[in-house]
């Protein structure tokens, strides 16, 4: 018996880190996904272990499901409603990945196969299985790559350990009926936590919802675009780590408790503003072009705001600058430090222009994307 699961990544239009602190931020999905095989051996085939096979990064874990139930014994971790991991079952589950030795240059990948277990034992409990996982997107990177595993983990796991309802549809990718997409959701926010520590949500929600959202204190707000949201990601392929940069953010919060304050309630604003420009009444090319200058002149308040926080970086001031020879307007996009910029490509720009800033870009050693924004959220296919 088998199940495949595919959760988009995200882009953040505005809002980033301050959404932690309670302001409004706007997220879109992204058509680049993580993809999850969850398969229940036949008994013939039964290795009597879980295995977890990273299949991108070549790496396979496996731990025999009598070594899982004897660490776990004196914990009830089966759970059928969403609940955060308990200090005691992390120590056990990080000890179970530290004896895995992950090579130094990988251990970076600790926190997911932490997330992985968590899960694992949480809906599944110790039977054994293989979890097989790609993924299109950078990691670690600003695009929601731990969410979009989680997301795509968690609803793999729920699919083939309870019932879940599908809606009716033509395809073989089927969509969760809301209330599984929210019991999913919850589940992946349990995820979240274990690999960045404090998450607002909005990655996972996003993931999970797809289409461009608004969020606040926890609260989804479905967005109707009305115009076309074009964007070229750039990855400055900087290396950087979610958790160290929102603990980061937080200890300015303490150091300079109203100044941050002022800042967070201005991108509060912001957010609320770039909503305002993206559903604004759908109308000709002239007023989509005034829209898209809204849209850049509040990109460039929240990039400044990001620096700011302290969560800019040298070769993200790169990507500024560069796009700005072409008049094109930048922002970090996640948490910042190195990772993804984001660039808006108005309606009017030329394909001319467009390939000559994306040729600029990648001579300085950068990665450009071109991603659809704004579509699918989790699907599911029961092979
Ligand atoms: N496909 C994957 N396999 C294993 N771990 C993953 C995968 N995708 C994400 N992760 C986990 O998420 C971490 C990256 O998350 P994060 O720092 O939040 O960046 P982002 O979410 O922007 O990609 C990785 O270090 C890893 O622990
Ligand atoms: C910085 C933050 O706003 C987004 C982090 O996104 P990412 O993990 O860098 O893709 C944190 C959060 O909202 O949980
Ligand atoms: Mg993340």
């Amino acid at each position: 018996m088998e199940v495949r699961t595919r959760a988009p990544g995200k882009i953040i239009l505005a809002g980033e880190h301050s959404v932690v602190h309670g302001s409004a931020a706007i997220a879109a999905s992204i058509d680049l996904y993580t993809h999850v095989l969850f398969r229940l051996p036949p008994p013939s085939e039964n290795h009597g272990s879980v295995e977890l096979e990273l299949k991108d990064m070549g790496l396979v874990f496996s731990w025999p499901s009598k070594i899982l139930e004897e660490a776990f014994h004196s914990l009830d971790t089966l759970s059928s409603t969403p609940q955060s991991c308990s200090p005691t079952h992390l120590r056990l589950i990080t000890s179970l990945v530290e004896e895995k030795n992950i090579p130094e240059a990988k251990i970076w990948l600790s926190s997911g196969v932490c997330a992985f277990l968590y899960l694992y034992t949480s809906i599944h409990g110790y039977k054994p299985a293989t979890v097989a996982v790609t993924s299109e997107l950078p990691l670690g990177s600003g695009l929601g790559s731990s969410a979009s595993f989680c997301v795509s983990l968690a609803a793999a796991l729920l699919a083939l350990t309870s019932e879940v309802s599908v809606d009716d549809g033509n395809s073989q990718w089927l969509t969760l009926t809301e209330s599984n997409l929210e019991l999913v959701n919850k589940w992946a926010f349990e995820g979240e936590k274990i690999i960045h520590g404090k998450p607002s949500g909005i990655d996972n929600t996003v993931s999970t919802f797809g289409k461009v959202i608004m969020f606040k204190s926890g609260e989804l707000t479905q967005m109707k675009s009305t115009m076309p949201l074009r964007m070229l990601i750039t990855n400055t392929k900087v290396a950087r780590n979610t958790k160290a940069l929102v603990t980061g953010v937080s200890e300015r919060a303490v150091r300079h408790p109203s100044a941050m304050h002022a800042v967070f309630t201005a991108v509060d604003f912001i957010s609320k503003e770039l909503a305002k420009a993206i559903e604004g009444p759908a109308a000709d090319d002239i007023s989509f072009t005034r829209r898209e200058e809204i849209i850049e002149e509040l990109m460039e308040m929240n990039q400044g705001l990001l620096q700011c926080m302290g969560v800019s970086h040298a070769s993200i001031e790169n990507v500024l600058r560069v796009t700005a020879k072409y008049k094109l307007t930048s922002k970090l996009t996640g948490a910042g430090g190195g990772g993804c910029v984001l660039t808006l490509l108005p309606t009017l720009l030329s394909n001319n222009i467009m390939e000559k800033v994306v040729a600029d870009l990648e001579s300085c050693g950068f990665q450009c994307l071109k991603v659809e924004v704004g579509g699918k959220g989790l699907e599911i296919y029961f092979g």
